[in-house]
């Protein structure tokens, strides 16, 4: 379980902090004085450190200071009161991930919170290439032992070396994060900070402030200064998801950043400089966007200064049994399910020939699904998701098919049914059940259109897109961005 420590002399704020993130399974330690925090530091090995940047008698930079000779990749939170920001936002740009000011919000806070674990996780989990050797317990292993994979390993290594921006291309689900984080832990910059943005998941206006800091008053809302990720992150990697889904505007700020290194903050007209690495990735077909105007040539070919393809899953068939095997192996114990022997050939054939269009996300999905069908200790075709039992393509699902995706995911039976299997995780796993039903049940009802999904969910559009892939969502009517494009 994550871990976090707060270092704040109010003992209020302490206590406050720890019941909100006791509530996201989050572990929360707290020190009051700095010798206490800097002692917790180095005996609990936190995830994120949440420090009150006016402890009496120490100056919050010198204490960030030593925080970073300790441990130069925790993701280090600052608490402020509204008179010291100036020194949060100098910290910020000395490497920090993020300030909040007091009186604090929690939500939000626990957010950000669950934001600088997964970048700690990011930055601090090593990705392990493997074609044969077995993985080790701190790392998360690449499968991958067909020829396309291996390709994509030695271009790893290749590009990892280099100074230069990579553009990593491929559908959805296919490992494009695991290879970023793998070319930032084999280059030079490891030991400097990595940082993540998805650019489909935050309105236009917010994705500009995020990557590029904003001044107070830029705009409405805008009430106090705010650092962006480039400044931040200087010295280190940024991993750009999804860039095609960038504003022309955007579009146009990277490219001076890309080709000066240099950058304003929204609403600001002082010239900041930045040292940043930047791997970008995308499932759109970037070429095509740039040929109907939509992405910028001469952005395309600064960030594609090195290329890596990865295949999708159904063209690498030889690496579905490996992926199978890991992560049932992996789930199995996880879940408890010590008796799990393995799947038979009649399911494995079914698995091999299904088309995979979420590729290993979907995999995944599949092989949690079928443990929790799972009456017995092999996995036969009877505990796959129905869409794989008739072997038929995701997208040429039948209304029968469909039909189940509601039978599937109707709460009650299903909770009940864990239940008597002695569960452990049975908060997750009906979250992830509820969550399945109520993104597909809406697109059915939005006719497919993820547009129009998302303002009926109240969440944004790339939120829905990534649940889409993560459950390998797949309607009788095609999955659309923009109204125009649905199907009539
Ligand atoms: N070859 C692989 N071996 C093991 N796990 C993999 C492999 N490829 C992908 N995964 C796992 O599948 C999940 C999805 O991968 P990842 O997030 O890297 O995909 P992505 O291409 O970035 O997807 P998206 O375009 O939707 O962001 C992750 O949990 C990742 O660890």
């Amino acid at each position: 379980m994550p871990n976090v420590l707060v270092i704040d002399d109010d003992r209020s704020v302490c206590e406050m902090v720890r019941q909100a993130l006791q509530k996201s399974d989050l572990t929360t330690s707290t020190a009051m004085t700095v010798q206490d925090g800097l002692a917790m530091l180095a005996a609990d090995a936190p995830d994120v450190v949440l420090l009150d940047i006016m402890l009496p008698g120490a100056s919050g930079l010198d204490v960030f200071r030593q925080i970073q000779e300790i441990d130069r990749k925790l993701p280090v939170v600052f608490i402020t009161s509204g008179t010291d920001s100036g020194t949060a936002i100098k910290a910020m740009q000395l490497g920090g991930f993020d300030y909040v000011t007091k009186p604090l919000d929690l939500p939000a806070l626990t957010d950000l919170v669950e934001q600088a674990i997964d970048t700690r996780r990011m930055m601090s989990t090593p990705v392990a290439l493997s074609t044969n050797e077995e993985s080790t317990a701190d790392s998360e292993t690449f499968v991958g032992r067909s020829a396309p994979m291996v390709e994509v390993f030695k271009s790893i290594g290749r590009v990892a070396a280099q100074n230069v921006p990579v553009l990593i291309r491929g559908e959805s689900g296919t490992g494009k994060e695991l290879v970023a984080r793998a070319i930032y832990q084999n280059s030079d910059r490891s030991e400097e900070s990595f940082m993540a943005v998805n650019c489909a998941a935050l309105p236009d206006a917010l994705l500009e402030s995020e990557l590029f800091g904003h001044e107070k008053g830029a705009f409405t809302g805008a009430d106090k200064q705010r650092i962006g990720k480039f400044e931040a992150c200087n010295g280190g990697t940024i991993f750009l998801d999804e860039i095609g889904d960038m504003s022309p505007l955007v579009q146009s700020k990277m490219l001076r950043l890309l080709q000066q290194q240099e950058f304003e903050r929204v609403g600001g007209n002082k010239t900041i400089k930045t040292d940043v690495r930047i791997i970008a990735a995308t499932n759109l077909d970037l070429d095509k966007m740039v040929e109907e105007g939509e992405f910028r040539e001469d952005l395309f070919y600064r960030l594609n200064g090195l290329s890596i393809h990865l295949p999708p899953l159904r063209e690498r068939s030889e690496d579905i049994a490996h992926l199978l095997e890991h992560y049932l192996n992996l789930w199995a114990r996880q879940m408890r399910r010590s008796d799990i022997e393995g799947i038979s050939p009649e399911a494995l054939e079914l698995l091999q020939k299904h088309s995979w269009p979420g590729n290993v996300r979907e995999l995944q999905s599949v092989v949690r699904q079928s443990l929790l069908n799972a009456t017995g200790p092999v996995i036969v075709p009877s505990f796959l998701p129905a869409e794989l039992t008739g072997a038929k393509p995701a997208v040429e699902k039948s209304a029968d098919a469909r039909n189940d995706a509601g039978v599937r995911s109707n709460i009650a039976p299903f909770i009940e049914k864990r239940l008597n299997s002695g569960t452990s995780d049975l908060y997750a796993e009906a979250l992830e059940q509820m969550e399945m039903y109520l993104i597909t049940r809406v697109l059915e009802f939005a006719d497919g259109n993820q547009t129009k999904a998302a303002e009926l969910l109240g969440i944004t559009r790339g939120k829905v897109r990534n649940r889409v892939r993560q459950f390998g969502i797949s309607l009788d009517k095609k999955v659309t961005l923009d109204e125009q494009d649905s199907p009539s």
